[in-house]
């Protein structure tokens, strides 16, 4: 990630394979097999290609909503753009701070306290030791977590845990935004008071990448709009003509 550049996402090439072999074997005896195979064999694991040559250029003021069916690759895009698969081809390049809602909770250390994780978080996305400290109070309120916060997140309630990392992505000023599709994130009121600060952390980013199955939200709300099927890019462009290709495709198939 680059810094103190205007915010920007550039994707070239991209593809990504995932090992497939292992995950075929549901039983340890099955899996010990696979394995003992392979060994005497040396069989390659086979590999499944879930992206394949994927290009995208976002730039300050696009939000784009990335839209397709299941299976089709859009949750492994954004995964790979925040950098937790690296690619087996092509090239993914973020400037600007990067901030992501993807699976919450995936980059906090357990061993470490509530209030460590915090400052770890701000650390990976580029702010300055003070700027995060001084945000620490409102995170914990917000996340209200304030009796736990000196303890390890091992020790935390799954709700605990998701609250504070939301909490900490809405206090943090990200200029590029990940998204996958909409979070159901702790009880009722605590779903009620993120709605406003998500929406005030989002208009604040330059850069948001939403995957969705949300049709209306890419066609109200993003400038433009991908289309993934089988892995690759098919169509790009303004979200009310992909939507309506999509909407179509997936009418033409039943
Ligand atoms: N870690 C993994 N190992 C093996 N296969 C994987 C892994 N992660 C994803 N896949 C496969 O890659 C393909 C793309 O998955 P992905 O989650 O990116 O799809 P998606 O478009 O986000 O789907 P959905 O709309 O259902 O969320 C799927 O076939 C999925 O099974």
């Amino acid at each position: 990630m680059v810094d103190n550049q205007e915010p920007k996402v550039v994707v070239e090439g991209l593809s990504i394979r995932f090992r497939l072999s292992y995950d075929k074997a549901f039983t340890t005896a099955g899996r010990m097999r696979q394995m003992a195979k392979r060994v005497i064999r040396s069989n390659p694991p086979e590999l499944f290609t879930a992206l394949e040559d994927v290009s995208l250029a976002a730039e300050s003021g696009d939000i784009i909503g990335l839209i397709g069916p299941n299976g089709s690759g859009k949750t492994t895009f954004l995964r790979a753009v925040s950098g937790i698969y690296r690619p087996d081809a092509g090239t993914v390049a973020v400037s600007g701070r990067l901030s992501t809602l993807l699976s919450l909770g995936t980059g906090f250390d357990n061993n470490l306290s509530g209030h460590d994780n915090i400052l770890l978080s701000g650390l990976l996305i580029g702010m300055q030791p003070a700027e995060i400290e001084s945000r620490v109070p409102e995170i914990v309120a917000f996340a209200g977590v304030e009796e736990f916060i000196d303890v390890p997140m091992k020790y935390y309630s799954s709700g605990m845990i998701s609250r504070l990392s939301f909490a900490i992505v809405l206090s943090m000023e990200p200029d590029v935004v990940l998204i996958d599709e909409v979070f159901s994130v702790g009880d009722l009121a605590f779903k009620k008071k993120s709605e406003a600060a998500m929406h005030d952390m989002l208009s604040r980013a330059s850069i948001q990448l939403i995957v969705t199955h949300d049709l209306s939200l890419v066609r109200d709300h993003c400038n433009r709009a991908v289309m993934f099927r089988g892995g690759r890019v098919v169509e790009e462009g303004d979200p009310a003509d992909v939507v309506s290709s999509y909407e179509k495709w997936s009418a033409d198939r039943g």
